[in-house]
């Protein structure tokens, strides 16, 4: 590693975390070949928000040193579990939840998982939502079965970039479930523990609406990274919103962000913008927490829901699509930044 690289570059801070590139470990090759410098950078995550930003910084920086002429300088990622991993393989478990149903929580859970994929990560998907798993049906598959492998654990299925364990892959169709709550607890246990999950960046868990049995017994059951509050704006969804949060901040879960779903409608014959529920309401839930994204309401989002596919995937120029992708990123960055407050002041280069 070139010294003079290694000061130049010590000066460009992640603009989230806060703290310079060289101290966080993430430069992995700085070097000069004649006039040209070679740099590596691994950003926190492969979904990271800010990476134009980062990029133009580093430029500036090493261009800035004396003798150089060009920069050769290419992007990885390493993302970098907590201190205690939640799953042997796993490094993030996150929680998306909601105070009431049909504000769109599996929706926003499943684009998550799949926006998170497409930039690259491993990810996983937990569809908990066990009295209405939606989650298969949203990823077209819906008729798929759930097989044990030769160590007799269960094989998430594969869809659309990300592994995914839901009810409705174990139980015949249209079957209801009644379970109690011990059931659900250990048959959640077995979903995070006895599935071949493999290596994965983030398990996103998609929790049944409420506040009840399901999710206190996957709090009890691991250490989580965090939780997401999906909401619609209006007042009546915000009052059970406030609800989830108190859940999770007595279960001493903390809360990364809340999504405000079904913000507004754009009308597609005129082009208005009706803010059908209330845009903005999801603020009056605190300044605490960040708000990840507004989503709109829109038709696509529903019918590539019903195709198989979710909208990130389907149609990514849509305006919810594109709320959709920042939605993911920005949580992506809200992980790294809790992770790596909690880790040491200089990190080992990954
Ligand atoms: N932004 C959106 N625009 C249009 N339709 C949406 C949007 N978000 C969700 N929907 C649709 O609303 C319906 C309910 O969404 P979803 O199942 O994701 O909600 P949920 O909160 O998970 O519901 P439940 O709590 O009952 O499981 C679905 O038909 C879904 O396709």
């Amino acid at each position: 590693m070139s010294d003079a690289l290694l000061r130049a570059l010590s000066t460009v801070q992640d603009p989230e975390l806060h703290r310079d590139l060289v101290s966080l470990g993430m430069i992995e090759r700085a070097e000069l070949r004649g006039d040209v410098a070679q740099v590596k950078v691994n950003l926190t995550t492969p979904a990271c928000p800010l990476k134009g930003q980062i990029e133009r910084e580093v430029r500036a920086a090493v261009l800035a040193v004396a003798g150089v002429r060009e920069l050769e300088l290419v992007f990885g990622a390493m993302v970098r579990p907590p201190a205690q991993p939640p799953l042997p393989g796993v490094k993030h478990v996150v929680l998306v939840g909601s105070g009431k149903g049909g504000v769109g929580k599996s929706s926003v859970a499943v684009n998550i998982a799949a926006s998170l994929a497409a930039d690259g990560a491993r990810v996983g998907l937990l569809d908990a939502d066990v009295y209405g798993p939606s989650v298969a049906h949203m990823l077209g598959q819906g008729s798929a079965k759930i097989t044990a492998n030769t160590d007799r654990k269960m094989q998430p299925i594969e869809a659309h970039g990300m592994r995914f364990v839901s009810m409705a892959n174990l139980t015949p169709a249209g079957q209801a479930l009644v379970w109690r709550g011990p059931m659900l607890h250990s048959a959640i246990g077995q979903f995070l523990k006895d599935a071949a999950w493999g290596e994965l960046d983030y398990l996103i868990v998609d929790l049944p609406p409420g506040t009840g049995d399901v999710q206190l017994s996957l709090t009890q059951t691991i250490q989580v990274t965090g939780a997401v509050i999906v909401t619609t704006p209006q007042d009546v969804a915000l009052i059970d919103a406030a609800r989830a949060i108190d859940m999770f901040r007595k279960a001493s879960v903390p809360v990364l962000g809340v999504v405000e779903n079904m913000s507004y409608f754009v009308a597609p014959d005129t082009g208005h913008t009706y803010d059908l529920f209330g845009r903005g309401g999801s603020r009056k839930l605190g300044e605490q927490f960040p708000l990840l994204g507004e989503v709109p309401l829109e038709i696509g989002v529903r019918e590539d829901a019903d195709a198989g596919r979710p909208a990130v995937l389907a149609h990514p120029q849509s305006a919810a699509a594109l709320a959709l992708r920042g939605v993911a990123r920005r949580l992506a960055g809200q992980i790294s930044v809790r992770t790596l407050a909690d880790l040491p002041e200089q990190l080992p280069v990954v």
